[in-house]
């Protein structure tokens, strides 16, 4: 029987992950589940963000349900201790070098969106963010000038090779659903652009049922709020995606409805809600476990091919949010473990 990991993190990564868990056992009683500390937690029980121990149980499961790991207390520390090495070495070292992050609003979820009624209703789109390269992973430091002044770098490049499977990944989503596919780039000022943009173009001939579109990302931000509809398929580097899936999560009414899937082509993923450790209400039983349980119904479809049980989970959560269940993130006042039992009462 599949075995999950289970990487909790740091503040409301627990609580949600719990609920995700309660969810996964009520679909199949049979599954395995390990937990390791990550992030953190990790730091503060081994010295280390993500310990070995960890990184062995990922390679190891079917598959990874992630929390979210990050804390103010450890802002100081070096880069490699801090807790958000956790998930980039995660991302890296099981090379899930393809993030897919739908948006789209729940009906009932209309008053929750910061856009117009209207507005909001048409949203429903896939961001397919690039997740182990670009300006997250290239040489970066600070340093001192001729004139003693501290210069802080970070180097953005992409090779066309990572630019090409990425795209592949984008087209391939799109033939799946509307068969639009928007490139968002800054190709009018940076050369890793350019170059992500040349290749895009080279790899949509094998894909002539696709219509592809280029946009540059601040324009896209603006778009994503006067008419999201628009988009079918968004396919993105590294940090405009993860810009713009925060910005598509408030179109669609929280940042706590939004999941993700991170894969790697082999069938292996790391599934986690888009949003961070949320310190500010850490510990209050307030976090939306939406995003982690719809994260749970993306490792099912992406990596155990039980897409059947995967629709019921979102259907079950589409129940809930129509009864009215609401979290404080959507306008109501369930705790996250309650949101999660209205959630379990409809999975029938
Ligand atoms: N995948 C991850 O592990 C991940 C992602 C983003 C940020 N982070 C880390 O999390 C920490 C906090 O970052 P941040 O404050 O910029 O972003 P955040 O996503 O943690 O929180 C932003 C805001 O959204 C709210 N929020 C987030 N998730 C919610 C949920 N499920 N239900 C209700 N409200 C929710 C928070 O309360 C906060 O007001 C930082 O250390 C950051 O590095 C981790
Ligand atoms: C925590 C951080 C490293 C991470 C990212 O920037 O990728 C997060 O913001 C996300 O969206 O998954
Ligand atoms: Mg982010």
């Amino acid at each position: 029987m599949a075995l999950i990991a289970i990487l909790p993190g740091d503040g409301i990564g627990p609580e949600v992950t719990a609920e995700a868990r309660r969810v996964l056992e009520a679909i199949d009683p049979a599954f395995g589940f390990e937990t390791e500390p990550v992030g953190g937690a990790a730091y503060l029980e081994y010295g280390q963000p993500l310990p070995p121990q960890a990184l062995e149980l990922a390679k190891r499961a079917d598959a990874v349900l992630f929390g979210a790991v990050g804390d103010p207390q450890f802002d100081a520390l070096a880069r490699p201790f801090r807790p958000e090495a956790a998930i980039l070495g995660l991302r890296k070292e099981l090379g899930l070098f393809a993030n897919l992050r739908p948006a789209k609003l729940f009906p009932g979820l209309e008053d929750a969106s910061a856009l117009k009624r209207e507005v909001a209703e048409s949203i429903d789109l896939v961001i397919v963010r690039e997740l182990t390269g670009d300006v997250y992973f290239g040489e970066k430091g600070q340093r001192t000038t001729a004139d003693g002044e501290r210069e802080g770098y970070d180097l953005m490049s992409y090779t066309e090779g990572e630019v090409r499977r990425i795209a592949r990944v984008g087209f391939e989503t799109a033939m799946t659903r509307g068969r639009k596919l928007c490139s968002v780039d800054k190709a009018n000022v940076l050369e890793t652009s350019q170059l992500w943009r040349d290749v895009v173009i080279g790899v949509a001939a094998d894909f002539p049922e696709v219509e592809l579109t280029h946009m540059y990302v601040d324009n896209a931000a603006m778009q994503l709020v006067r008419n999201p509809g628009a988009f079918d398929v968004i396919v993105t580097g590294n940090l405009f995606g993860d810009i713009l899936s925060d910005q598509a999560s408030m179109c669609a009414g929280s940042i706590g409805m939004l999941p993700s899937a991170a894969l790697n082509g082999s069938g292996k993923g790391m599934y986690e809600p888009i949003h961070g450790s949320a310190p500010d209400i850490a510990g209050e039983a307030k976090a939306n476990p939406c995003a982690a349980i719809l994260s749970a119904a993306m490792l099912l479809r992406h990596s155990l091919g039980r897409g059947d049980d995967a629709d019921r989970i979102e259907a079950a959560v589409a129940d809930a949010l129509r009864d009215g269940a609401r979290t404080a993130d959507l306008g109501g006042s369930l705790s996250t473990g309650a949101m999660g039992d209205a959630i379990l009462s409809k999975l029938g």
